[in-house]
């Protein structure tokens, strides 16, 4: 199967799924069976962050696209541990997986992670999220130019949006920035339309659901690749491929 750098190569949306560690085995088989785009394994859900348990359930998604997430409290996540343990994780993760996913804000192991990808010859999505509101225009193209700056392969930022204005704004750092590769999205309900909508204008993942514990707004997998085989022909044509 395809790595998630080839993938990205052909400029088609993907669509990604996130996973915990409660059946590693039937997610992998669902990514390969439903042709799940990019598998988002969200360490930070897991049961246990031992490096054995992690590396264990990671490699159950061997030979598949994968991104691995830990994500930090601060941005939403369940990190549990400090810093220093959840660079060792990411460390130890990496040549196991396609991508990680790292925050701006995470400044304390941000050069660690970005350094060890590259070792590895692995992609960098360097993250912000906000699950209060969309900032001004401005503030986005700062947050932007930092993570290009930090090594960012891809950037991601994740904004609550609570009406048309939001979204204007999101889509107008998509289409600024349309050299960059992006991956925007307005979280919640009055979001939900950037999760097809946005992809149609160049964001690289959008992120669907498969069960689970499904983020704000988010739509389900079979929804989310309806709606982009409808309205997006590249997308159909891959799809049938
Ligand atoms: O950051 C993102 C985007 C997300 O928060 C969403 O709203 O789809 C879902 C997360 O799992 C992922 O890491």
């Amino acid at each position: 199967m395809a790595t998630l750098r080839e993938r990205l190569a052909d400029e088609v949306p993907l669509v990604a799924v996130s996973f915990g560690d409660d059946d590693a085995e039937r997610d992998a088989a669902q990514v390969r069976d439903r042709r799940v785009d990019v598998a988002e394994l969200r360490i930070d859900w897991y049961s246990s962050v031992e490096p054995d348990h992690v590396l264990d359930r990671v490699r159950r998604f061997r030979g598949l696209p994968t991104l691995a997430t830990i994500r930090s409290k601060a941005e939403g996540g369940y990190w549990p541990g400090s810093e220093a343990e959840r660079l060792r994780l990411f460390e130890a993760v990496l040549p196991e997986v396609d991508a990680v996913d790292v925050e701006l804000s995470s400044e304390e192991i941000l050069p660690g992670v970005v350094a060890a990808a590259r070792r590895h010859d692995r992609l960098v999505v360097v993250s912000h999220h906000d699950f209060t509101g969309t900032p001004p225009a401005g503030r986005l193209a700062e947050i932007t130019e930092g993570a290009v700056a930090a090594g960012a392969d891809l950037v991601k930022i994740s904004t609550m949006a609570h009406g048309p204005d939001d979204l204007l704004t999101l889509a107008g750092l998509l289409t600024r920035h349309s050299s960059l590769r992006l991956i925007i999205i307005g979280m919640g309900a009055e979001g939900a339309a950037s999760r097809v909508f946005f992809p149609l204008l160049g964001s690289r993942i959008t992120y669907s659901a498969i069960g689970g514990r499904p983020a704000p707004g988010q739509l389900p997998f079979d929804e989310t690749v309806r709606q982009l085989e409808t309205f997006s022909p590249r997308f159909a044509e891959r799809r049938r491929g």
